[in-house]
């Protein structure tokens, strides 16, 4: 930049189109970049992006932990996803960081590990790694803050990291930068993520808070003899999958290992417990919440199931524990639901016993309803003649004399279904919701959040 050492530049200038290029946003492979906080991983996405910080994902609350940025080097078009902006806490920090490279390695096709060069290193880096090492995607490991060239052979040391060849730079002044996207470009796949997404069994998360009967439910699921897996005892990071089969399916229950050792949940480990919820929604495709039918609803139930939506993950609600409900409790739970339950009111339903077995075949069914709407796309076309539908029966309010007047949509990614509308103006949340109420009513999207985005057009001054 200001005459230091070798300044790069590091993006192509051109900027992607909006609506044109949509899909191939969509087709751009994912590269998550992970490392401890203050490590220099803001720093290098935003030389990897020029500053242009072009926000992909910009609806409040939905990715508290993941921004995504559109990345563009030597012609090819990748999605940046920066997996900072933790809270670093003095006792959990390891595990964050470990529970967020697992994230990683199972919604990227490729990492970037970022490592502070300087410092080298670190516990934490090797939990890191361990965890990075295990999964099936590649990794490209970054030395950050080698500034200039005095400091390179320090890096020498994090081949120890068991990741192949640090690759030094420093995201300030760009040095290296361009290096390593040269290396990044080579083990990214060509192929879009899509190809990938029928390969295997589908993903579930069986979460709920404590004493709902997940891990009865579990064995139900699996028998009760299955043995346990995972032979590292004691370890809170290593997710173990369960595959069930449920309705002529094979379905692979993710992180797991946590309800079936049993000696985990022992005081105390509330924090981790709600670490693993956490990687276990972000891990899997959909989520059954467990809730204890015989019980009332409570915050902890919400905050579980806000979990999911937030995430973005496909939900199916199981009460369980239905031996247990006479014909008033039945009634108590049909008024609680409908109160508390109303934010999710399109969410399959299903009443279970996991003690009894009673019903947990229909789980199936649910879970592939709710992964179908996940999954949906509705064609450009048929989305702008419906809209035009709709907003020339119920236009967008007016502001300050002014209606803002809605020019197209488009469908803008699936799991979930995210829509982007463009328009003149502000749209207020109360019309998002409205379009939001109308989609699910005309195109079934039984089971899965839906985000609506807004984007205003500027004028071309005619
Ligand atoms: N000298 C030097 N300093 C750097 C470099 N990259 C980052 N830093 C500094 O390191 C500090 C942390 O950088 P960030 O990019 O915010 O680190 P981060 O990993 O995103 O941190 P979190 O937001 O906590 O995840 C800042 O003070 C940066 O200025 C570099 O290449 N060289
Ligand atoms: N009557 C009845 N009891 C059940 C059922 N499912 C689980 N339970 C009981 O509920 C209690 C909690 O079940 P668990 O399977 O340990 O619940 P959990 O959700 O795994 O609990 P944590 O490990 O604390 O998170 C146990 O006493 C179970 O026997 C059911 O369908 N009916």
């Amino acid at each position: 930049m200001e005459g230091m050492s070798e300044p790069e530049d590091v993006v192509d200038r051109e900027t992607p189109g909006a609506a044109a290029e949509e899909e191939d946003v969509l087709a751009a492979p994912v590269v998550a970049v992970v490392g401890r906080p203050n490590v220099g991983k803001s720093t290098l996405v935003n030389r990897i992006l020029g500053r242009r910080e072009a926000v992909v994902q910009d609806v409040p609350g939905v990715t508290r932990d993941r921004i995504a940025y559109d990345a563009l080097w030597n012609g090819r078009r990748f999605t940046l996803v920066d997996t900072g902006g933790w809270e670093p806490d003095a006792s959990g920090l390891q595990a964050m960081v470990s529970a967020q490279a697992e994230r990683a390695v199972t919604t990227a096709d490729a990492v970037l590990f970022v490592v502070d060069g300087r410092t080298g290193a670190t516990e934490t880096d090797l939990t890191v790694a361990r965890t990075l090492r295990r999964g099936s995607r590649p990794v490209v490991l970054v030395a950050t803050k080698i500034d200039d060239e005095r400091f390179e052979p320090d890096t020498a040391e994090l081949w120890s990291l068991g990741l192949g060849e640090p690759h030094p730079v420093s995201g300030l002044h760009g040095r290296g930068s361009g290096d390593l996207l040269d290396v990044l470009l080579d083990v990214l796949p060509e192929a879009p993520r899509e190809t990938e997404r029928h390969g295997g069994p589908r993903r579930v998360a069986l979460v709920g808070r404590p004493n709902v009967g997940k891990s009865s439910l579990l064995n139900k699921l699996t028998g009760e003899d299955r043995s346990v897996v995972d032979s590292v005892a004691g370890t809170t990071v290593d997710p173990v999958d369960s595959l069930v089969d449920l309705g002529g399916d094979t379905w692979r229950f993710v992180d797991t290992a946590g309800l079936r050792r049993r000696v985990n949940q022992a005081s105390g480990m509330e924090y981790y417990a709600s670490l693993r919820t956490a990687a276990a929604i972000e891990a899997a495709e959909v989520a059954v919440v467990l809730l204890d039918a015989a019980e009332r609803l409570t915050e902890q139930d919400q905050r579980v199931i806000a979990e999911v939506v937030d995430a973005g993950r496909a939900l199916v609600l199981a009460f369980n524990k239905w031996d247990l409900v006479d014909d008033d409790r039945r009634e108590q739970l049909g008024r609680e639901a409908e109160r508390d339950l109303a934010r999710v009111g399109w969410a399959p339903r299903v009443n279970v016993s996991a003690r009894t077995g009673r019903a947990v075949e229909k789980l199936a069914g649910a879970l592939h309803t709710s992964l179908e709407s996940w999954d949906r796309r509705i064609p450009t076309g048929r989305l702008n003649s419906w809209l035009t539908e709709v907003v020339a029966q119920t236009p967008p309010p007016a502001r300050g004399g002014r209606s803002p007047r809605v020019l197209f949509a488009t469908q803008a990614d699936t799991r979930p279904p995210r829509f982007v509308l463009f328009t003149t103006g502000f749209l207020e949340a109360g019309y998002r919701r409205f379009v939001e109420r109308r989609l699910r009513e005309d195109f079934d999207f039984t089971g899965t959040p839906i985000e609506i985005s807004v984007r205003v057009r500027e004028k071309r001054g005619r």
